[in-house]
């Protein structure tokens, strides 16, 4: 792999969960070089001293987290930038960054919704960069490889929707389930929220404890309703039940949705999501009565996915299993960032 070409990255917000996992991606990747690293509260600091696990990295030991103006960044040469940042914060630096012709790779759910009145009822706030929303394509790679090559702006998706929409999509666009009986129950691994953390995240008020949360209407419907909606080519509306789990990384999803009358095998269920899934190197489908687990996906971009069928109830019961800040977040981006650069999409990732 050492004939790739380099491209010169920057990590933005790469003192975060998702950013220090772009750190330890990106810096053993044969085509990055990774010339920037920000943190506002490690501003001038070296790489290694912030974070002693990175000693042995290639390319480390001359790393220093920076705080440079957006325009400052812009204008450094850089042609690719990962945005690790809060949403809303993200759109601030996306839209100079795209202006100078910088790639932009956006963790964030700033562009994952194709309209800023969706956004607005979800995020609670007004789109900050509602122009560029038609730039963005939605990063699901196993989905939208071609478009996502030819992006600008991709706009990587949320943790919880990659492991419902994986399993999802093919058998929505197939019309093997109803798409109106969906129900998902998701369990996260606290690092989903974030380094920085609230009262309720604690350790103390986390461990030997397990909750929902988010209910009527987590702000991960609205991108898992837009996209079930295009596959569907209808109008979806789903249940979405999270819980916070007392684990660092990884979400577990289960799903339940009817068969359609027109699905009378679970030989049609496998034979589609075979057909979509037979030349993606990151989906592991595991099979009829197969159950994933947090643990054979972690620090990996496997997404694996089981299913299951009780015919007394006429259900089918779709499971699946990543890592929150691998598949969910920061590899899932370099994966749409390897699309970007036209070389293999496991470069890196594996
Ligand atoms: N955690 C997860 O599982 C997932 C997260 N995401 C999304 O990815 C993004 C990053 O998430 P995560 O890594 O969890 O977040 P963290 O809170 O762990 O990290 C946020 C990073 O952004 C920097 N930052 C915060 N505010 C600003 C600001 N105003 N200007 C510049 N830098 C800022 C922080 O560093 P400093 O304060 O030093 O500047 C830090 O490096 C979010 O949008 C999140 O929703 C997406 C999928 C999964
Ligand atoms: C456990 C936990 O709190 N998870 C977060 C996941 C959100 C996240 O990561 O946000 P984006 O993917 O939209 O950027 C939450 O439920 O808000």
């Amino acid at each position: 792999m050492s004939d790739v070409e380099k491209a010169k990255v920057a990590v933005v917000g790469a003192s975060g969960y998702s950013g220090i996992e772009l750190l330890r991606i990106l810096l053993k990747h044969p085509g990055v070089d990774l010339t920037t690293v920000t943190s506002r509260q490690n501003a001038g600091k070296s790489l290694v001293e912030v974070l002693p696990q990175f000693k042995a990295y290639p390319g480390a030991d001359g790393l220093k987290f920076t705080s440079p103006s957006v325009h400052e960044l812009a204008k450094s040469g850089i042609e690719f930038a990962f945005l690790a940042l809060p949403h809303g914060v993200a759109a601030e630096y996306a839209v100079p960054l795209f202006e100078a012709g910088v790639k932009v790779i956006d963790l964030s759910a700033d562009f994952r919704l194709n309209e800023a009145s969706v956004y607005r009822e979800f995020y609670d706030k007004v789109h900050p960069a509602p122009a560029l929303l038609k730039e963005a394509v939605y990063g699901l790679p196993e989905i939208r490889a071609k478009e996502i090559a030819n992006a600008r702006i991709v706009a990587s998706p949320g943790c919880y929707p990659t492991s419902m929409l994986l399993p999802l999509i093919p058998l929505v666009r197939s019309g093997l389930i109803e798409s109106n009986t969906i129900v998902v129950n998701s369990m996260s691994g606290v690092s989903g929220a974030g380094r920085s953390a609230a009262i309720p995240l604690l350790f103390a008020e986390c461990n030997e404890s397990v909750r929902p949360y988010g209910l009527p209407r987590h702000r991960h419907l609205s991108e898992v309703e837009q996209e079930l909606t295009i596959a569907a080519r209808k109008p979806v509306k789903i249940t979405f039940i999270p819980h916070l789990v007392p684990i660092t990384q990884g979400i577990c999803t289960t799903i339940v949705a009817e068969l359609a009358p027109r699905c009378t095998s679970m030989s049609q269920v496998e034979a589609v999501l075979e057909a979509v899934y037979r030349n993606a190197p990151f989906v592991r489908l595991l099979g009829n009565g197969g159950f994933p687990d947090t643990r054979h996906v972690r620090q990996t971009n496997f997404v694996d996915i089981g299913w299951h069928h009780d015919p007394r109830t006429k259900r089918l019961v779709l499971t699946s299993a990543e890592d929150n800040l691998w598949k969910g977040a920061a590899a899932q981006s370099v994966q749409s960032f390897n699309l970007m650069r036209r070389i293999d999409e496991t470069t890196g990732l594996l």
